[in-house]
Order: structure tokens, then sequence, then C-alpha cells
């Protein structure tokens, strides 16, 4: 368990445009009191910690570095952004086995500093490599956490709050599933406000259709390749996503976040990581929440894992 009064350590391997904008939030929120920086461009790690450093007075204090995996031994959260990203056009599950390779070296110099904190992944595709981050490390799965669909959920939040032209904190609802092609809205259980969005359509006729609100879940979907294919790459909501994961993690806050988690029985799944709700501690994952899914919902979820399940192959038989 990380003490409140303990000096708190972030670790960011990888720090291109996903691991630098993750990096800038941390400072930017003074959720960390140390962060160090790895990449295999030393360099741009060096320049990373020089502009970050310089940026310290105008925020607040947090001693930041470029260091290397020795780094991890004390470390309360290592979170590895390292990796491929997708071009125009490539799936997120295309990345697979150029990415395995690089987390088996990453994980293993990370273990052998003695680290014994928890990790967050990100890279994709995230739900096989935090699997593979579970498998290589040997930690328990609690402290083994893919970042999921917490940016999908923020996407559909917010795309939600434009449509009914209302506050986003007042849209409840999750995207669950694959970090990818096949996840899915649960819509039976998404609110506004307290009430069930289908009763709210129905309640304010001028409130909108099913056929906006399936068009916003393609959009939320699809959300990366269209960003892909304006600037080549998506960074800052995943960077907040993930400086919203450390937070919970090391304030202890137990907050109910869509992240990626082994299933071990949870809605009839088996040894697997894909996106659910669960609640996240100082713990890591305290515990899985099981929410109802009508039978359309859970026909969906188990095609997602079916998915994801062929792709985790490549680690279960290398
Ligand atoms: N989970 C999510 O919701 C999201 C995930 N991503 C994923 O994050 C990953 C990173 O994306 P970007 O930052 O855009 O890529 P990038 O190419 O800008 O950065 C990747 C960094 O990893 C470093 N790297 C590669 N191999 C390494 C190794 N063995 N050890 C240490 N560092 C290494 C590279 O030098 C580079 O600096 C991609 O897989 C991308 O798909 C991106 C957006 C959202
Ligand atoms: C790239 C990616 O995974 C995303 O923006 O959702």
């Amino acid at each position: 368990m990380i003490s409140a009064s303990k000096t708190s350590k972030v670790v960011v391997i990888g720090t291109g445009l996903v691991g630098s904008s993750y990096a800038f939030s941390l400072i930017n929120q003074n959720i960390t009191d140390e962060l160090v920086l790895i990449d295999l461009n030393k360099n741009k790690t060096e320049g990373d910690a020089m502009d970050l450093n310089h940026g310290i007075p105008f925020g607040a204090p947090t001693t930041i570095w470029a260091g290397d995996y020795s780094d991890c031994k004390d470390a309360d959260i290592v979170v590895i952004t390292a990796g491929a990203n997708q071009k125009p056009g490539e799936t997120r599950l295309d990345l697979i086995e150029k990415n395995v390779a690089i987390f088996k070296t990453i994980v293993a110099s990370v273990m052998s500093s003695g680290f014994n904190g928890i990790f967050i992944v990100a890279t994709n595709p995230v739900d096989v490599l935090a699997y593979a981050t579970w498998k290589f490390s040997g930690l328990p799965m609690e402290r083994v956490i893919g970042s999921g669909t917490i940016l999908d959920t923020a996407r559909f939040r917010f795309l939600l709050s434009e449509y009914f032209q209302l506050d986003f904190r007042n849209i409840h609802g999750y995207i669950i599933g694959e970090h990818g092609d096949t996840e899915l809205p649960v819509w039976s259980q998404t609110r506004i406000g307290s009430e069930p969005i289908e009763r709210y359509m129905s309640k304010y006729k001028q409130a909108g259709t099913q056929q906006d609100l399936d068009e916003i879940f393609i959009n939320v979907r699809d959300a990366a390749y269209h960003i892909i294919e304006r600037k080549g790459a998506t960074h800052y909501a995943i960077a907040m996503g993930l400086a919203r994961l450390t937070k919970a993690i090391l304030r202890n806050e137990r907050s109910i976040l869509t992240i990626s988690t082994l299933m071990q029985g949870e809605y009839g799944l088996n040894d697997l990581y894909i996106g659910v709700p669960a609640i996240v501690s100082n713990q890591g994952i305290e515990r899985i929440v099981e929410i109802d899914l009508n039978e359309e919902e859970t026909k969906q979820l188990h095609h997602s894992a079916k998915v994801l399940n062929d792709a985790i192959n490549v680690i279960r038989n290398p």
C-alpha cells in the first residue's frame, strides 16, 4: 500500500507523444513528487527533463530527471507508453508483434531493478500488452492495469454532453470491451443525471433519437482514426486519462474507472484483459464492478473478448 506521507515516484517509459504529454499533465496537476523519464532516445528524455523542469516555477515542486531502469526499484508506478503507434489505416491490433517484442525487454528490465509497485500500460493494443505485462512481470493482476476504455468512456461522455447540451459531469455511462474496433457502449446503464437515457429522451421529446445515439457511438469508436488522419497521432486526451488513473492510485481515491484488467469469471470471461469498470485505489485494482448488461450487450462483450482472446494467443503460445 502506498502511504500518504511517502514521497511519490512515477516512472514513464517511452517519452514520445503520449509519454511526454502525460509527464506534462502530471506536473500541471501536481500529482507526483518525483518523475523519471526513460526512452531509447536518451537525448529526448534529457531535453524533456530540462524543458519540464523549467516549467516547475510556474507550477508545483516536482523533481524530474532523465533516468534509467535502476530508478524503477522504489517507484510507486511505472507507466509504459513506449512502442509503435498506428499509422493512418492501421488498427491497434496490427501493432501486436512489434510491441510485444518491445515489452519483453522493457518489463524484464523494470523487474530486474527490484520494482514492486503498480504498472500502468497504455501502449496499443493495450488489452493485449497489459496481459503481456502481467505475464512477463509475475506481479499480481491487481498491480498491472491497462488504460483500457478510459479514453473511450471520456469521448463518450464528452460527445453525449455536447449532444444533450449538458455538463459532462451529469453524463454517466461506460464504453467497455476492447480498446479498439469491437468496443461497445452500455446504453442500458447510461444515465443523464439520475434518469436512464431512454427515459430522459422520451420525457423530453426534443432530446434526440436512437439513430443519433448510434452515430455518436460510431464517432467514439472511430475517434482515433479520425484524429490520426488529421494529425498523425492522439496523445493529449490519453495523457489526461493516464494522469487521472495515476491520481486515483497515488491518492487512494477508490474511483470507478473503465480500465483493462484480468477476467477471472466476471461476465463469464476468463484469462484475458479487457476494459470494464473497476475500483482503483492505492492497491491497484481493488474490485471489478460487474454491471448488469442486457442480452445484446453481453453478446457484443463476448464477441470483443473473443477477438482479444485470439490476439492474446501470441503471448500464450509464442
Ligand atoms: N491506450 C490508449 O488509449 C492510447 C494508446 N496510444 C498508444 O501509445 C503508444 C505510444 O504512442 P506515441 O507516443 O504516439 O508514439 P511515439 O512514437 O511518439 O513514442 C513512442 C516512444 O517509445 C520509445 N520506445 C520505443 N521502443 C522503446 C524501448 N524499447 N524502450 C524505451 N522506449 C522505447 C520511442 O523512442 C518513442 O519515443 C502507441 O502504441 C499508441 O498506439 C496512443 C493513444 C491512446
Ligand atoms: C490511438 C488510440 O488508441 C486512441 O486514441 O484511442
